[in-house]
C-alpha cells in the first residue's frame, strides 16, 4: 500500500473510532462514573498518566468521574519496611492497631497525594477526600469469611452509610474527586475499608451509572487458577453462586462489584489497568472490554 492509502486508511479508522464514541457520549452526559484505581494497577509511570489522562477525559467527555483508590502493594511494602507481616484472610488485610497507622499513613498521605497529583497535571480537577472527611463514610467492624465461616481480620471495616453531599459538591463544582477508602465508626474508631467495598457504596449512594474497577487481570476467570477463559459478561445471581468458590483479592471485588449493581448501579466491570487507556475503550466502544456484572 503506497504511503498515502496508509495514511487514509489510518485517517478513516481514526474517524471510525471518534464515531463509534458518539453514542456513548450522548448516553453518559452528565452521568457519574466511579473508577476503582487498584494499587496493582499503579505499575509505571507511563500506565499511572494514561490512567489520569482517561479521568480528565472523561470529565471534559462531560461525565462526572469520582476515583476511588486502592494502594494495598504499597501499604505492604511500607508495613515491609517497618518489619510488619502482612497476612490477608478472605481477601482482606489483617488490620492491628499498629498496622492500621501505617494503611492510614499510607493510603491518604502517599497514594491519595500521588493520585491527585497524577490527575491534577491536566489542570486544577482533582480533589483528595478520605472516607472520613465530611463523614463521607461511616463504618462497622467486619469479618472475613473462609470457607464459609467468618474469621476475626482486625480493624477492618465494612461501610454502612455514605453521606455523600461532600462528594457531590465537588462534583457541581467542576472537581475529580479522589477518595481514599478510610472510614469512622459510629465511636470514632478508624477502619482499614477494603477499596472495591468502599468504591461500591459510593457508586450506590451517588447513583452512579458504572462501577469501573481496575485491577491486574483481564478480567474475572471463570476457572481461576487457570486464566484460559474471562468471563465477559456474569449476571447478579449467577455471580453469587460463584462467589464462595472465589480467592484472594477477587472475593472483595465480586462483593463490591455484587453491592453496586444489587444497589442500583446499572453495571459494574472490572477491567485490566495494565491496559493503557482501559477505561476509554470500556467506556466509549460498543465492545467493552473485560467482565461486565449486570443486576
Ligand atoms: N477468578 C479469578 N479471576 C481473576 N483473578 C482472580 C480470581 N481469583 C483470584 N484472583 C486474584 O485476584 C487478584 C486481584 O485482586 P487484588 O490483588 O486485590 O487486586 P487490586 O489490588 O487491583 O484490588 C488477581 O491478581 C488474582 O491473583
Ligand atoms: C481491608 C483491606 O484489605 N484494605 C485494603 C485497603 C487498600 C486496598 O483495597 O487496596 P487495593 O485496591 O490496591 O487492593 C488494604 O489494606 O490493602
Amino acid at each position: 500500500m503506497s504511503g498515502t492509502a496508509r495514511d487514509r486508511q489510518l485517517a478513516l479508522s481514526k474517524a471510525a473510532t471518534l464515531v463509534e464514541a458518539l453514542p456513548w457520549l450522548k448516553r453518559f452526559a452528565g452521568r457519574t462514573v466511579v473508577i476503582k484505581y487498584g494499587g496493582n494497577a499503579m505499575i509505571d509511570e507511563g500506565l499511572k498518566a494514561s490512567f489520569a489522562a482517561d479521568v480528565v477525559f472523561l470529565k471534559h467527555a462531560g461525565l462526572r468521574p469520582v476515583v476511588v483508590h486502592g494502594g494495598g502493594p504499597q501499604v505492604t511494602a511500607a508495613l515491609d519496611r517497618l518489619g510488619i507481616d502482612t497476612v490477608f484472610t478472605g481477601g482482606l488485610r489483617v488490620t492491628t492497631p499498629e498496622a492500621m497507622d501505617v494503611v492510614r499513613m499510607v493510603l491518604v498521605g502517599q497514594v491519595q497525594r500521588e493520585v491527585v497529583g497524577l490527575v491534577n497535571a491536566h489542570g486544577s480537577f482533582a480533589v483528595g477526600l478520605s472516607g472520613e472527611d465530611g463523614r463521607l463514610f461511616t463504618a462497622e467492624r467486619t469479618m472475613a469469611v473462609v470457607d464459609g465461616k467468618p474469621v476475626d481480620v482486625g480493624l477492618v471495616g465494612d461501610i454502612v452509610r455514605v453521606e455523600p453531599e461532600v462528594v457531590e459538591g465537588l462534583l457541581a463544582d467542576g472537581r475529580i474527586p479522589v477518595v481514599t477508602s478510610i472510614a469512622r465508626g459510629d465511636g470514632g474508631e478508624v477502619y482499614n475499608v477494603n477499596a472495591d467495598i468502599a468504591a461500591a457504596a459510593l457508586a450506590v449512594a451517588l447513583q452512579a451509572e458504572k462501577l469501573v474497577v481496575l485491577t491486574d487481570v483481564e478480567g474475572l476467570y471463570a476457572d481461576w487458577p487457570s486464566t484460559e477463559e474471562v468471563l465477559s459478561s456474569v449476571d447478579a445471581d449467577s455471580l453469587e453462586a460463584m462467589l464462595p468458590t472465589l480467592s484472594s483479592g477477587m472475593v472483595p471485588k465480586m462483593q463490591a462489584c455484587l453491592r453496586a449493581v444489587r444497589g442500583g448501579v446499572p453495571k459494574a466491570h472490572v477491567l485490566d489497568g495494565r491496559v493503557p487507556h482501559s477505561v476509554l475503550l470500556e467506556v466509549f466502544t460498543d465492545e467493552g472490554v473485560g467482565t461486565e456484572v449486570t443486576a
